[in-house]
């Protein structure tokens, strides 16, 4: 086996390997903006080569391996031979063995999987420790003798203090992860995981496996991530470049819907009501209400002659058009196509021969009747009639479909004079996107990517389900974090709105963030948040809780912080919203400014997010400010890595107390 001062001087391999690669690619450039047959292909060949050399220039310098695979002499396809595993493909020289393997490639697979129990045909694994770019150790396991054993680097990675934004677990991804990382593209999956046990990274890691297995079809069709704010995307953003992949979408559904600008709030009765699935059918009746019943001839001038066709053909032609379900924007253009057939059919009997611009003329001449009978018509338009509420004799869409009540919550109390005046709120961009998918199918992607699924409303979901109901989805999330009004309490309810009822649903029970005394801490709250979730285990046995009454909450906070200054990592003072500003300026007045390694959070954004130190501020609080307070208090209490403190001006909630 390869001594270390062997495995040292392979790293120059690797760093010749990539320059090599990257003088190929700088050369290619320009041999295939030359060479390539038409001017089509070079410009495609061209582009393809520029983007290599622009991503291998750009690749982040990190460490060119992490594992190395020996292959024993049981026969089969990598006999005999070592294979080095890094986070991206080296080229061997002239095309021979690669320097080193792509984490995603089938062989790197044994990596993660293997065991002494089934060693896969892996002789011997070996996992290196770095620091920086400088190799500084390896740990072998000798798969092939039985030999497995805990790894040192593996726990000094899960347990290193953080710092900055999530990083990737390429080196480290554990077998039930991997599991779902190499998930087939046509599978759609849903992981429901307590905090910390790496759902959000199974997700990205997925979306580069997908990438790499399945690059052709996913470059055309789109990767789509999606996040429960903006703090979270910062703080995921860096993980797919890092492994190479730059172009995956990552926004939140409300930037992806945002088609108007969100300039009025709900208040929570009327978000229920637009939140509710039930609205699908409002909008859909409201849309559709449109759609009149022809009763007189229409009669369609082509200059020398007025054509006429008669109501009983143009009443089938309306009725036969939206039997067929089609998008109301496509169904609208079937029922021209069939009137200006209809005329074209006359005019052949006639003797005619109707050439394509005589068509396009009838077809425009047809347009006054359609607007009387499938109107165009844009979403904001739809939704402006459906919250003034019904005027004179038009019938109400939501007429048995909501109550009383929740008909009044949803219209507005003073309606804007005109659509052009109307304000919108974050559940209208939803309810506008309904409509508008009703219209028009939306772009689809080949995969999409939720990350706190809880939360989505059943609305939310069907607004997800139009993207990707020509793709696979990985659904994640924590039923015990649901903190929305509307937040799921069942995956298959939810599975079924985002258009894959049958998602397999998969339990990741192994949490690598959060110390088992702070779950142990987290875990009274579990029996008061009404929702089954499988028990989880900690993979760490370190880390610090500590629960403090204090007697003045700016004054505890300043303690802790300056205390958890001591200590390496990042920090977050995590407090219920209305909290945040004194506690911010108590800490500013101690010269404790937010920064690189501090920051003061609202309790509302906090999801998702990790700081290696913790100051929860007054539990009490953060449980008492909203209906599912507990639920946000057991989001605050699980974001910690290392130290967990909490401090309490007041009682601890009851529930936690226990
Ligand atoms: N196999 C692993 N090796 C090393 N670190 C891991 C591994 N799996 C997860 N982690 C780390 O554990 C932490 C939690 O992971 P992640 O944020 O993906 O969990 P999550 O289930 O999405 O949590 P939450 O529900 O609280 O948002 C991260 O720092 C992540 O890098």
């Amino acid at each position: 086996m390869a001594t270390l001062d062997e495995e040292r001087a392979y790293v120059e391999r690797c760093k010749d390997g990539l320059r090599r690669m990257l003088k190929d690619a700088r050369d290619n450039v320009i041999v295939g903006e030359t060479v390539a047959g038409d001017r089509y292909s070079a410009e495609r060949l061209g582009r393809h080569l520029k983007s290599l050399a622009k991503e291998l220039s750009e690749a982040p310098e990190g460490p060119p391996f992490f594992g190395r695979l020996d292959f024993g002499h049981d026969p089969g396809e990598h006999r005999g031979r070592a294979y080095h595993i890094g986070r991206r493909h080296i080229a061997g020289e002239h095309g021979g063995t690669p320097v080193v393997v792509d984490w995603r490639a089938p062989v790197a697979r044994a990596f993660y999987r293997a065991s002494a129990r089934d060693p896969q045909g892996v002789a011997v694994r070996r996992r290196f420790g770095w620091s920086g770019t400088t190799l500084t150790s390896f740990e072998d396991e000798r798969l092939g003798q039985g030999e497995q054993g805990e790894s040192r680097i593996l726990a000094a990675e899960i347990e290193r203090p953080r710092v900055g934004p999530m990083r990737d677990i390429v080196a480290t991804i554990q077998p039930e992860q991997d599991d779902l990382v190499r998930a087939g593209l046509d599978t759609s999956l849903c992981v429901q995981g307590a905090p910390g046990t790496g759902k959000t990274a199974v997700g990205l890691h997925r979306a580069a496996y997908l990438l790499y297995a399945h690059r052709r079809r996913l470059e055309r069709s789109g990767v789509l991530v999606l996040g429960p704010n903006r703090a979270f995307l910062g703080y995921i953003s860096a993980v797919l470049p890092a492994l190479g992949e730059m172009d995956v979408e990552q926004t939140t559904l409300e930037r992806l819907l945002a088609t108007v600008p969100v300039t009025a709030a709900d208040a929570p009765a009327t978000a229920a009501v637009k939140h509710d699935v039930r609205m699908a059918e409002v909008l859909r009746k409201a849309l559709y209400g449109r759609i009149g019943k022809p009763v007189e001839p229409v009669a369609v001038p082509d200059g020398s002659y007025r054509w006429r066709v008669y109501e009983d053909e143009l009443r089938r032609i309306v009725d036969d058009t939206r039997r067929a379900s089609l998008p109301y924007a496509v169904g609208r253009e079937r029922v021209r196509a069939r009137v200006v057939e209809a005329v074209r059919r006359q005019a052949e009997s006639r003797g005619a021969i109707p050439n394509a611009a005589w068509l396009r003329k009838i077809g425009r001449a047809v347009t006054t009747w359609l607007d009387t009978v499938w109107p165009a018509v844009k979403p904001v338009q739809v939704l402006y009639e459906v919250l003034r509420g019904p005027t004179g004799d038009a019938p109400d869409p939501a007429r048995g479909l909501l109550t009383d009540a929740e008909r009044e919550a949803l219209t507005w109390a003073r309606p804007p004079r005109s659509v052009k005046t109307a304000k919108w709120s974050a559940a209208d961009l939803v309810l506008l996107d309904e409509v508008a998918g009703l219209i028009d199918r939306p772009r689809g992607y080949g995969h999409v990517i939720v990350d706190e699924a809880q939360d989505l409303s059943p609305m939310e979901c069907r607004a997800v389900a139009r993207r990707s109901e020509h793709g696979s989805l990985t659904v994640l999330g924590d039923l015990a974090q649901g903190t929305t009004p509307w937040a799921a309490t069942s995956w298959e309810d939810r599975l079924a709105h985002l258009g894959k009822p049958d998602g397999q649903v998969v339990a990741l029970t192994t949490g690598f963030r959060v110390p088992a005394a702070v779950v142990d801490l987290a875990n009274r709250l579990l029996a008061a948040l009404e929702v089954r979730v499988p028990e989880t285990r900690s993979y760490r046995s370190d880390g610090r809780l500590r629960v403090t009454p204090v007697t003045g909450l700016g004054k505890g906070v300043v303690a802790a912080v300056r205390e958890a200054m001591t200590f390496e990592g990042s920090i977050g003072v995590i407090a219920a919203d209305a909290d945040v500003p004194a506690l911010t300026a108590a800490l500013r007045d101690e010269g404790l400014d937010e920064d690189e390694r501090l920051s003061v959070m609202p309790a509302t954004l906090c999801k998702g997010l990790e700081y290696d130190h913790v100051v929860v501020a007054e539990p009490a609080a953060i449980a008492e400010a909203e209906r599912r307070g507990l639920n946000r208090l057991y989001v605050a209490l699980t974001r910690a890595v290392s130290r967990l403190d909490v401090l309490h001006a007041r009682p601890l909630p009851r529930q936690l107390a226990a």
